[in-house]
């Protein structure tokens, strides 16, 4: 890990030559993670497309308009966990619009067709659901949330997510990515991955790169990053993701990152955090996944044999066995993790009720350890 002064530095950001940039990287991710990379077979669940942000790089989300704005009912929400389960999954990753009943009309009629009066209340219900009724293990990314919401979601997910996108106010101006997006104010981002903290949740945060920021401000989101993890110790992976440009979007004729962007910034990633932060990269938005391994990552992220990636559905997932083969031509071998990593469920106190420490042992198969877990959790 460098410092914040050489971090910040001109010839840092300038940068050495990639080259060796990546080769420091690689030299620190094998000291600490050895030879064997990770991912998570995971099913996607888009619980809602509809959201009251409008980023400029997101097809995702769903005007409220649109014949495609919804929400998954609870049925649909366990047949997609329950076919995951039968092709070996063990994460539902939740992610969703945010706060869209703040915004649409449609939505909180959606909302109440269900039965309730908030996307988090619901979310709450569905990760319950699919806790006590399957075997996965949700991971929500539900956006920005205040501490009292983190905290209601923390005993139904064994971990949860936000990315960051990048520390930068000026994304926020009118004719950029974050124009009109209350929920991507760097100030609300940080706050959460702050409260998240406070609350011993294990967490996933990252960066967009190629939203309009400069390499400046992908440092300062590192270091950012990296502070709050020195107060906490929870966050437990760095997401470096390189904007694919869609059509219909504001952003559709934007320059997208090129590999090298993507290995530097891994790099740097790599550099600026702490070793024990695990470094992701999706392998379904770059043709040369294989070539991030170089830069530094451990990680590949959740892949899924089942549900496509929604956030980018025009890039389908690398079978596993192809991912597998990029690694092992390196001299890596490619692991299975849960949506948790390990040292959380082995080593930290307080991150997990006891009834997800039993779910994860069952997953596991290991036994629950009681002193691993805190009391007060959903009851068996
Ligand atoms: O398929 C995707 N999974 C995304 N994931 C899922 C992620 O790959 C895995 O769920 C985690 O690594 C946990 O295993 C995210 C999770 C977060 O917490 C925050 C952001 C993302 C972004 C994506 C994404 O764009 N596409
Ligand atoms: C869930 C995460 O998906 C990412 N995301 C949203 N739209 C795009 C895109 N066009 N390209 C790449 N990543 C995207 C954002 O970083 C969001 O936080
Ligand atoms: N809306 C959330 C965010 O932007 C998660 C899904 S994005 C398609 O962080
Ligand atoms: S990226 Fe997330 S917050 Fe932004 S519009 Fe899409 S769903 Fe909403």
């Amino acid at each position: 890990m460098i410092s914040v002064s050489e971090a910040m530095s001109y010839e840092f950001v300038t940068g050495p030559d990639l080259y060796s940039l990546c080769q420091q990287a690689a030299q620190l991710r094998d000291a600490h993670w050895g030879k064997q990379l990770t991912y998570s077979k995971k099913v996607f669940i888009p619980l809602t497309n509809m959201c009251r942000d409008a980023c400029g790089y997101c097809t995702f989300v769903k005007g409220p308009d649109s014949p495609h704005a919804n929400y998954m009912t609870p049925s649909q929400v366990l047949k997609t966990a329950f076919e995951g389960e039968q092709l070996d999954c063990k994460e539902a990753l939740f992610s969703l619009g945010e706060r869209p009943e703040e915004r649409h009309q449609k939505a909180r009629e959606l909302l109440t067709a269900l039965g309730y009066d908030s996307t988090l209340a619901y979310l709450h219900d569905q990760c319950e659901n699919v806790l006590s009724n399957t075997s996965l293990l949700p991971h929500v990314n539900a956006g920005a949330l205040s501490y009292d919401e983190l905290k209601h979601l923390k005993p139904v997910a064994a971990s949860m997510g936000m990315m960051l996108e990048n520390v930068s106010n000026d994304l926020l101006k009118k004719g950029q990515a974050h124009y009109s997006c209350p929920d991507k104010t760097p100030k609300r981002r940080l706050d959460t991955i702050e409260q998240a903290g406070k609350l011993d949740i294990a967490f996933t945060t990252g960066i967009l790169i190629g939203i309009g920021e400069t390499w400046q401000d992908r440092v300062n989101s590192l270091i950012a990053i990296r502070d709050r993890h020195l107060s906490y110790g929870h966050i437990q992976e760095v997401i470096i993701q390189n904007f694919r440009a869609k059509e219909g979007t504001t952003m559709a004729g934007c320059q997208e990152p090129d590999l090298d962007d993507m290995k530097r910034t891994i790099a740097m990633a790599r550099l600026i955090l702490p070793a024990e932060i695990s470094i992701q990269a999706p392998p379904n938005l770059e043709r040369e996944y294989g070539c991030y391994i170089g830069a530094g990552i451990n990680d590949f992220g959740g892949i899924s044999p089942l549900t496509k990636d929604f956030i980018n559905p025009e890039r389908a997932w690398p079978q596993i066995s192809s991912v597998a083969q990029a690694c092992e031509g390196l001299g890596y071998s490619l692991a299975e993790r849960l949506t948790i990593y390990e040292r959380f469920y082995q080593q930290k106190e307080g991150y997990l009720t006891t009834h997800l420490a039993h779910k994860i042992a069952l997953l596991t198969g290991q036994a629950a350890h009681s002193t691993y877990v805190q009391s007060g959790g959903v009851p068996a």
